[in-house]
């Protein structure tokens, strides 16, 4: 992605800003959608919102979780065991790093994988250590779903399914878990634990991969959108609107860049009698070359070349030197003129522009507006002047 493409994509993505929500439940939503978002690093429209807000709701739920169990454990309303001290704590450490970790720029992926890895262990601990209640048999039931979510990546979460299932059995049919009494018991909980953790597995495996193609699909859509609304359907070029918005980021970079800023103005000498003369189409066509040539003399990455309406064209570049930024504009004038076309009227033998050039003032303020209007007063001059040349704008 362009650098203009990249600020109408960060532009379209950036969350709306309705200020911030008052009163205690102003407060509270405030406070909410602070953990919910890791302290605002995502947002709605984000990529990664729903991984990061579903790994913050399921550690803000198993800290509140583990802590009810250690106080209740503390007050000796349940049994306390070593086992079950050490997958509490670790739980309720695990949960209350990866919250801060996130807050603190940790990688969502990696966030995820911890998640994953401790679930997965503290499911399989909790049915050894809980071995005396058949009811730990159904804990490790919630594992598919979370898995899927958490990772978002089919392979490994079907990979963690089956081997948690093939975990459980083992542990079934080892004595190591929970208690089923007789043989056909046994069986029953076995295949009950197969059959749902698979078939959860399955809904979960589509549910992920449909929403990832409707999120691909959106992408690409929203991609479409911003070529339609910053490009100029006949040349390709960028449009009006990109020109604004490009103009006024380089003028904010002004303090970061020594190098002389640039913008030319140019608008074809008597296109009308060109038109007239040869038909629409024909003027399109025109329209069309005059875009290639421009792109041929600015074609450095960082030149950007604009179709601001009409047969009006314009370019914000940089140059080492004023004089450098002067001889691309009598560059792109001589390429005009050798393109060969058929001159319809006046006294030139080729096709050519009139243009206004503008020097930016590092010590002076102006807005995109101003300088255009500036530049566009040099192209007025240039033409008064009898057209085929440019014109410094002045101030
Ligand atoms: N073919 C074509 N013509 C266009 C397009 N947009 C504007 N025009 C024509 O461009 C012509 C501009 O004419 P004028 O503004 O009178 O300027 P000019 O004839 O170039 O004369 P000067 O600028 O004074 O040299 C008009 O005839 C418009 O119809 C376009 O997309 N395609």
């Amino acid at each position: 992605m362009n650098e203009p493409e990249r600020i109408l994509v960060e532009k379209h993505l950036s969350p709306a800003d309705d200020g911030p929500p008052k009163g205690v439940s102003g407060l509270l939503k405030r406070i909410w959608r602070d953990l919910m978002t890791s302290g605002g690093r995502t947002a709605e429209s984000c990529p990664d919102y729903l991984r990061i807000t579903l790994l913050n709701l399921v550690q803000s739920a198993s800290v509140l979780i583990w802590s009810l169990f250690l106080i209740l454990i503390m007050l000796g309303v349940l049994e306390s065991s070593p086992g079950r001290l050490i997958i509490d704590i670790t739980g309720l450490l695990i949960a209350l790093g990866v919250i801060v970790g996130l807050r603190m720029g940790l990688s969502v992926s990696r966030a995820a994988h911890v998640t994953h890895a401790f679930l997965f262990a503290c499911l399989m601990g909790l049915s050894i250590v809980r071995a005396e209640n058949p009811l730990t048999m159904t804990l490790p039931l919630i594992y598919p779903a979370l898995a899927f979510l958490l990772l978002d990546d089919i392979r490994r979460g079907l990979a963690g399914t089956l081997l948690m299932t093939a975990g459980l059995n083992l542990l079934l049919s080892s004595g190591f878990g929970p208690d089923l009494g007789d043989n056909a018991m046994l069986l029953d909980g076995a295949l009950t634990i197969t059959v749902v953790m698979l078939f959860q597995a399955a809904v979960m495996a589509l549910y992920v991969h449909h929403r990832k193609q409707a999120i691909s699909m959106l992408r690409a859509v929203s991609v479409q959108l911003n070529e339609l609304a910053s490009h100029d359907p006949l040349t390709g070029l960028y449009n009006r609107r990109t020109f604004i918005e490009v103009l006024e980021r380089e003028l904010s970079r002004r303090d970061d860049d020594n190098r002389p800023l640039a913008f030319l103005l140019f608008d074809v000498d008597r296109f009308k009698a060109y038109n007239d003369r040869y038909g629409h189409p024909q003027g399109d066509e025109l329209l069309k070359r005059l875009a290639d040539v421009t792109i041929q003399v600015f074609s450095r990455g960082e030149d950007v070349v604009f179709r601001l309406g009409g047969e009006e064209f314009g370019v914000v570049y940089r140059t080492d030197t004023f004089e450098q930024a002067a001889e691309m504009a009598d560059q792109l004038l001589a390429a005009i003129e050798a393109m060969g076309e058929p001159a319809p009227a006046g006294p030139h033998a080729n096709v050519s522009v009139s243009a206004g050039l503008c020097l930016v003032d590092k010590r002076r303020a102006a807005s995109a507006n101003q300088i255009y209007s500036r530049t566009d007063q040099a192209l007025y001059r240039a033409k008064e002047a009898g057209r085929a040349r440019w014109i410094y704008a002045s101030g």
